[in-house]
């Protein structure tokens, strides 16, 4: 199998997560006599200072060329208070490719129950699978603008009905593949879009009868996934309720370094990157925990090359990893011995 990959390594810890990404890429062609072929180009921050735009023609042919997209993080204090910012390369190449449908597995290691500030009873065996809109809502509503010389802003959130059926389609196709219970994130009790949503899942809920549907509101939601979390199986929401939900669920699973993600159009076509960002806290130090990064290049394969039993490997290597008590900084651990973020690649490369 030929594969072509655009890797995007954009700013603070990217170029280290994905030089382990590249490395774990090169160790599956070796040993599975597969042949990935990989690129690298800019956004973000980095194609800011290069180019002055987030999102390069040159990056955006380059992904166009390929059969999948590799992204390790875009962002940083540097370009906060610019006009032109390093997140609006990401959403624009998420709009380009269509990227509506955001899987963002949430899976607790059996290492790991103990680097939850939660308590283990809470934590241990949860599994679950936030759906989450990609392209639509409040990061894409038009207009958003200040007003008034500065007096006042707007912001607006949008749906089309086809975008939320698209959306709702996938929840409900995730978990027929799953436990069978869809829980659909909202605020209705307050936002016009949130009935529509509402009324869009109880709808197209009709064409799955096997699976039980739960309309949860989302700050009750924020409150359930941390004290319940097992009583999730999938969860089908909106743009930035599932972007606010998913860093809350990495609470569960003892670190935002270890979350995974894959952005995926109608084609299956996908770009995929850990749920974090940029870290800059810690970028340059070989601290970041590159876990998040590998377990997408899994999901690549899985969702992109239909490499599932690779893809499984992937996964098999880093839980044996854990359960041997190697760990990066940011999983608390009293006992673990702590590695960088290239010797943690190496671990992880060792056991596939
Ligand atoms: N997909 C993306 O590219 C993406 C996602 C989220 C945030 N961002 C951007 O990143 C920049 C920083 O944002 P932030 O600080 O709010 O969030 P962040 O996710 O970058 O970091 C939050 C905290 O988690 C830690 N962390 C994150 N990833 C880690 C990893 N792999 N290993 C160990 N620790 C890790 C950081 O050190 C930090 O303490 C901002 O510019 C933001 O817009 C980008
Ligand atoms: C950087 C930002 C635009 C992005 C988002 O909100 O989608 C990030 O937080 C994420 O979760 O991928
Ligand atoms: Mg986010």
């Amino acid at each position: 199998m030929k594969k072509h990959i655009t890797l995007l390594p954009g700013d603070g810890i990217g170029p280290e997560i994905v030089a382990a990404a590249k490395k774990v890429l090169d160790v599956i062609n070796e040993r599975y006599d597969y042949e990935f072929t990989s690129e690298e180009q800019d956004i973000g921050g980095i194609a800011i200072d290069k180019t002055g735009n987030p999102l390069p023609e040159e990056t955006i042919k380059a992904c166009e060329n390929s059969d999948a997209i590799l992204l390790g993080a875009v962002g940083g204090p540097k370009w906060a208070n610019q006009s032109v910012r390093p997140e609006q390369g990401l959403l624009k190449i998420r709009k380009h490719f269509n990227l509506f449908a955001n899987l963002r597995p949430v899976t607790i290691f059996d290492a790991l129950e103990s680097s939850s500030p939660l308590k283990k009873e809470i934590v241990q065996g949860s599994d679950l699978m936030i759906v989450r809109e990609l392209t639509g809502g409040l990061y894409f509503g038009q207009p958003s603008e200040r007003r008034d010389n500065g007096k006042s802003v707007i912001d607006s959130l949008t749906y089309t009905r086809d975008e939320i059926e698209r959306i709702v389609k996938i929840g409900f196709d995730t978990a027929m593949l799953r436990d069978k219970h869809l829980t659909s994130v909202d605020k209705a009790n307050v936002l016009e879009s949130s009935r529509m949503w509402r009324e869009i899942v109880d709808e197209i809920g009709k064409e799955y009868p096997e699976v039980t549907v739960s309309h949860v509101l989302v700050d009750a939601a924020a409150m359930k996934l941390i004290t319940n979390p097992k009583s999730f199986d999938v969860i089908v929401t909106e743009n930035l309720f599932g972007d606010i939900l998913s860093d809350e669920a990495s609470v569960i699973t003892g670190s935002l370094g270890v979350l995974p993600s894959a952005s995926l159009n109608q084609d299956n076509f996908g770009l995929y990157e850990p749920i974090h960002g940029s870290a800059p806290d810690i970028a340059g130090l070989g601290k970041a925990n590159p876990i998040g990064m590998i377990l997408s290049v899994g999901m690549m394969l899985k969702y992109s090359f239909n490499l599932e039993s690779e893809a499984a490997k992937i996964e098999e290597a880093v839980n044996k990893v854990l359960n041997d008590g190697y760990v990066t900084a940011d999983l608390m651990s009293d006992d673990g011995q702590v590695l960088s973020t290239m010797e943690m690649t190496d671990k992880i490369i060792s056991y596939l």
